[in-house]
């Protein structure tokens, strides 16, 4: 069987996204406030019911520039002269595009942030009945051993210390959460790498921290404990276990999502060798265009997800229409012009 390709193809769909909290069941709604959302003034049914698509990346501008790309390719339309809504805009934390059955969220920098981010999201999917989500962060990181502009597909998130598993203290005391990502996926996304990408796509592990300084090894920080032989000694054991980039969200980003049953995929450029250096220097044309790469990949997946089940028609000549309204309605986003 092919990727793609399903047991019981495009009825796969068996199980909405479990919240792991009898408490929920008891409140009469549930105010998503980082968001600016809730399910008391909000109909998350209907504004979200349709989603299959979760993707989250560091900054809005990022999840915007997707946002655009995504109804590129699957001729997402909106009113002429509109623009697509920023629907959290009234939390100013984080901004939140809606692309047919794409979300695109940003998550800010570290696990904290992402944290939030994934309750509030796992949540919100929970009370759209969304039907087995599929979650994607699209990031950038520091490389080990790898150019900057390639891009990695994490096949574990592990911490500082190579652990498989998200440390989190709650009511004082220390609880672990596995940090498992989908394999299958990541094949899936791997085999959509294009032979003529001008840059490598490879699969590794991924550490991920709480700091981009004196936790990432840096020696350009404010403060510096450790000597070069240190840090290379480190960043070389890094290598020697597989592990082929850095970065600060992975490991909240797999932990959550294994444990409320979501698949998930994490997939980041690189900015750097590590081993080579710690101050990202390319000009930002050159970095914009890295942080695109990981992007196109998972575009590339949304859409044959969504060609193969005929939910895109006139698939040719650039040309590619979503058949509404089958299985995802088209919300219509609001109007808002450009300002
Ligand atoms: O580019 P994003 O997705 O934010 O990811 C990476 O970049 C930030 C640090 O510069 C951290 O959030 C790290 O994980
Ligand atoms: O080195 C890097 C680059 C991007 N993001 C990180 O967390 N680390």
């Amino acid at each position: 069987m092919s990727f793609f390709q399903e047991e019981n193809d495009e009825y796969e769909d068996v199980s909405t996204v479990m919240v792991r909290n009898s408490h929920l069941d008891l409140m009469d709604q549930d105010i998503l406030y980082h968001l600016a959302l809730g399910s008391g003034s909000h109909d998350l049914r209907a504004m979200f019911g349709d989603v299959k698509f979760v993707c989250m990346g560091g900054t809005p501008k990022r999840m915007e520039q997707f946002a655009y790309r995504l109804m590129e390719e699957i001729s997402y339309k909106i009113p002429t002269g509109t623009t697509l809504q920023d629907i959290s805009r009234y939390s100013y934390r984080y901004s939140m595009y809606k692309v047919g059955p794409v979300l695109c969220i940003s998550h800010g920098m570290g696990m904290p942030s992402v944290g939030i981010l994934l309750h509030e999201t796992i949540k919100l999917m929970f009370h759209a009945k969304v039907v087995d989500p599929v979650f994607f962060r699209i990031g950038t990181s520091g490389g080990i051993g790898l150019e900057g502009g390639t891009v990695i597909i994490s096949d574990e998130a592990v911490d500082g210390t190579l652990q498989p598993h998200l440390e989190l203290q709650i009511l004082g005391k220390t609880v672990k959460r596995s940090s498992v990502l989908d394999k299958k996926l990541q094949w899936e996304l791997k085999s959509l790498a294009e032979p003529d990408d001008p840059y490598p796509t490879v699969i590794g592990k991924t550490v991920c921290t709480s700091d981009f300084y004196e936790g990432q090894g840096r020696m350009d920080g404010a403060f510096c404990d450790f000597t070069e032989e240190e840090r290379m000694e480190y960043l070389e054991k890094l290598k020697f276990n597989g592990v082929r980039n850095i970065e600060m969200e992975s490991l909240a980003f797999a932990a959550l999502t294994h444990h409320a049953g979501i698949k998930a995929a994490v997939v980041c450029v690189t900015l750097l060798d590590r081993l080579k250096g710690d101050q990202i220097h390319y000009p930002k044309e050159v970095l914009d265009e890295w942080q695109q790469r990981p992007q196109k990949l998972v575009c590339r997946y949304i859409k044959k997800y969504l060609s193969k089940r005929g939910l895109i028609l006139n698939n040719h000549c650039g040309s590619v229409n979503v058949k509404s309204p089958r299985r995802f309605k088209l919300v219509q986003q609001e109007s808002e012009s450009y300002d």
